[in-house]
């Protein structure tokens, strides 16, 4: 059914309070004026700064006579006798009072005669309960691709008319892409934006991509739980992790068009278990930057909240943001953290909850989001979320063995300007047995600082100096290593 049809139901049906969140109130009224030509009532609009007005089509904008106020304005419409339709906007935080709520609910469940229908339209319009339960919520459609192209090309007139007929430079490509990400947005937003990208160098190119997955990130994370990963990472800047990069490539092409080949599915997300330090964090940033999308990171730890059904809430609500940031790589940091291992009641049920709802959303979500999951602990992971099918691979990032040791010290040597073939790449490799990519990297700045004191460049002895005095999270904590180690053999794939 088609918007208006599905209006005219409503208002057919006598449905006397509608609620509609947009911002967007000049469409709302278009659609109303639209309405009437199939079922036929008086239509106004209120708000607290101009009053209550008349607006049918065939009439333009006529002032009444009554006081702005809700309360005078919902006592004349109580006692008006033709049946009207009342587009009320940001009438809501009146609400709040009893005697308004009574009103309100008076002109709703009137007695003896047709209803009025009152239409309540704000960007997030919150009600008291005993009125929410007698509204019926209206989604407002968004626009389509065709609609939002329109839009991109109106912004890109308007700057060409605004700077002295100055033509807008435009890549076709990124135009499709920009129309893409803007879609799910409602058609203020995805303007406003629009207009932005183009304003702000009067052209449209590949370096938009990147603000526009900032703006919509700022715009979409209300709840705040989600957080935009600016810093990035090259897969090839990845030393080791061989199987993975190989997965990853071969579904790139997929994920970034969006069409599965028959009989396959779209990629829909990896778990990465393994020792710290060793680049899961980099291999997520790597994914995002190799799929072209951007990098959300979801804490879990934060999500949680004392009261009742809050934390389900709070996920509910950051996993609807991120999908609306699709096509986009959704990073769920150190998952075991919000997942209690036992899944028992002793937090009240909360992380038995949770966990139902993620695997549920897990197993249902189409939009174009890719999950990477991290976790150093299995321990704490429960057994549900390492079933068969909840990610499409589960990879064991494990402590780098010798060759990838001095892919290590090559790539991080070259980070800072030095010349790898000055050092005895194969000795330090040695000498590293049992380091992570972190503390390899450590080891690395630490030697640099003793060189610079030393107001020497940096040498080999420097650098093994370092590595004999630091005790790897491997000997530290030897025996979790292990168990790590062995829990992933037959249960993981090996990243390398
Ligand atoms: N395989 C690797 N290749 C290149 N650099 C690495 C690698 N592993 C670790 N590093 C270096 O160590 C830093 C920290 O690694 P990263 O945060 O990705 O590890 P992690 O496995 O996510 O650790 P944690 O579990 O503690 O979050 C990286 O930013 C990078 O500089």
């Amino acid at each position: 059914m088609s918007e208006l049809q599905d209006l005219t139901a409503l208002i057919r049906a006598n449905t006397a309070l509608i609620v509609i969140e947009t911002r967007d109130e000049s469409r709302v009224i278009e659609l109303f004026r639209q309405v009437l030509m199939n079922v036929w009532r008086a239509l106004y609009r209120w708000s607290i700064t101009e009053g209550l007005r008349r607006v049918d089509f065939d009439r333009d904008d006529e002032e009444t006579e009554v006081a702005p106020d809700i309360s005078n304005t919902l006592q004349s419409i109580r006692d008006a006798d033709q049946r009207g339709i009342y587009l009320m906007f940001d009438a809501h935080p009146y609400l709040g009072y009893a005697s308004t709520q009574r009103q309100l609910r008076e002109i709703v469940q009137r007695r003896g005669c047709q209803p009025h229908v009152l239409v309540l339209i704000g960007h997030k319009v919150e009600l008291p309960p005993d009125l929410e339960s007698l509204a019926v919520r209206h989604r407002p459609s968004l626009p389509d691709a065709n609609a939002l192209l329109k839009l991109v090309r109106e912004e890109a007139e308007n700057y060409m008319r605004e700077h002295g007929g100055r033509r807008v430079e435009s890549d076709a490509d990124v135009v499709k892409q920009i129309v893409r990400n803007l879609q799910g947005l409602d058609p203020v937003d995805a303007r406003r934006i629009a207009r932005h990208l183009i304003f702000r160098d009067g052209a449209i190119g590949p370096d938009d991509l990147p603000e526009l997955a900032k703006l919509k990130f700022e715009l979409l994370n209300r709840s705040g739980h989600l957080h935009y990963e600016y810093d990035s990472a090259r897969m090839s800047e990845v030393a080791g992790a061989r199987r993975i990069k190989r997965w990853i490539e071969q579904r790139r092409g997929v994920f970034v068009s969006g069409d599965a080949p028959p009989g396959l599915d779209p990629p829909k997300g990896i778990l990465l278990l393994g020792v710290q330090g060793c680049g899961k964090s980099m291999i997520a940033k790597a994914v995002a930057a190799g799929f072209g999308v951007p990098l959300v990171r979801l804490d879990f730890g934060t999500l949680y909240d004392k009261f009742h059904g809050e934390t389900e809430k709070n996920l509910r609500a950051a996993l609807s943001s991120a999908e609306q940031l699709s096509p986009a790589v959704l990073w769920i940091d150190e998952i075991e953290k919000g997942l209690a291992g036992d899944g028992g009641d002793s937090d009240g049920g909360v992380s038995r909850r949770v966990l139902g709802y993620l695997l549920t959303w897990m197993a249902e979500r189409k939009s174009r989001l890719f999950l990477v999951a991290t976790a150093n602990q299995i321990e704490a992971l429960p057994p549900e979320l390492l079933r068969k099918g909840r990610f499409d691979e589960i990879f064991f990032v494990d402590l780098p063995v010798a060759e990838v040791r001095e892919e290590l010290f090559a790539s991080h040597l070259r980070k800072r300007a030095l010349k790898p073939e000055g050092f005895d790449l194969a000795g330090l490799a040695q000498a590293s047995d049992g380091f992570s990519g972190a503390e390899i990297e450590q080891a690395i700045v630490a030697a640099m600082y003793a060189a610079h004191a030393a107001n020497t460049p940096l040498a080999d002895f420097q650098l093994r100096a370092e590595l004999k005095q630091t005790r790897p999270l491997s000997v530290l904590m030897g025996e979790q290593v292990t168990a790590l180690r062995e829990w992933a053999r037959g249960r993981t794939v090996a990243a390398d």
